[in-house]
């Protein structure tokens, strides 16, 4: 029967998230609105942390094990120029990838929720 895509599928699966990801690894280092954030980050832990956040918002088949995202970013007084940045960059990330503007979309709208949780805390 046919159905639907889940928005993970049409992400290109745990590859396509993977891939995501390090190209927003990336795009953070470049951009000095966020890369300070990051000066003292494991990166390899945030990379598996963020890929399993995103596989599991795109109702793909794994489990976020971290902190909440409140409790993730708390302290890190984030504004909103910053959330908008990692936001941009994300975008960045997945026009790398070739993700449609459609699937994008989808994925933003399951993200842009998060927002309150997570500047200001
Ligand atoms: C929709 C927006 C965002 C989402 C979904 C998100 C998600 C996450 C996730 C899943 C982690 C990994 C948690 C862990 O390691 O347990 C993380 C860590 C982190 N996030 Fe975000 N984040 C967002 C926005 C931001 C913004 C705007 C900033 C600041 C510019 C930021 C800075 C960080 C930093 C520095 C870490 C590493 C924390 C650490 O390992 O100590 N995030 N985020």
């Amino acid at each position: 029967p046919n159905r639907e895509p889940t928005l993970y599928e049409q992400l290109g699966g745990r590859d396509g998230i993977a891939a995501i990801t390090d190209h927003l690894l990336d795009a953070f280092a470049r951009d000095p609105r966020v890369a300070p954030t990051f000066d003292h980050v494991d990166i390899r832990r945030f990379r598996r942390y963020f890929a399993d956040y995103l596989c599991q918002t795109a109702d793909g088949p794994c489990r976020y094990t971290g902190d909440p995202m409140s409790e993730v970013h708390r302290g890190m007084h984030i504004d909103e120029a910053m959330f908008n940045a990692v936001v941009q960059d994300l975008i960045i990330a997945m026009d790398r990838e070739h993700v449609p503007v459609r699937v994008q979309n989808r994925l933003l709208a399951r993200l842009a929720p998060q927002r309150k949780d997570i500047i200001y805390h």
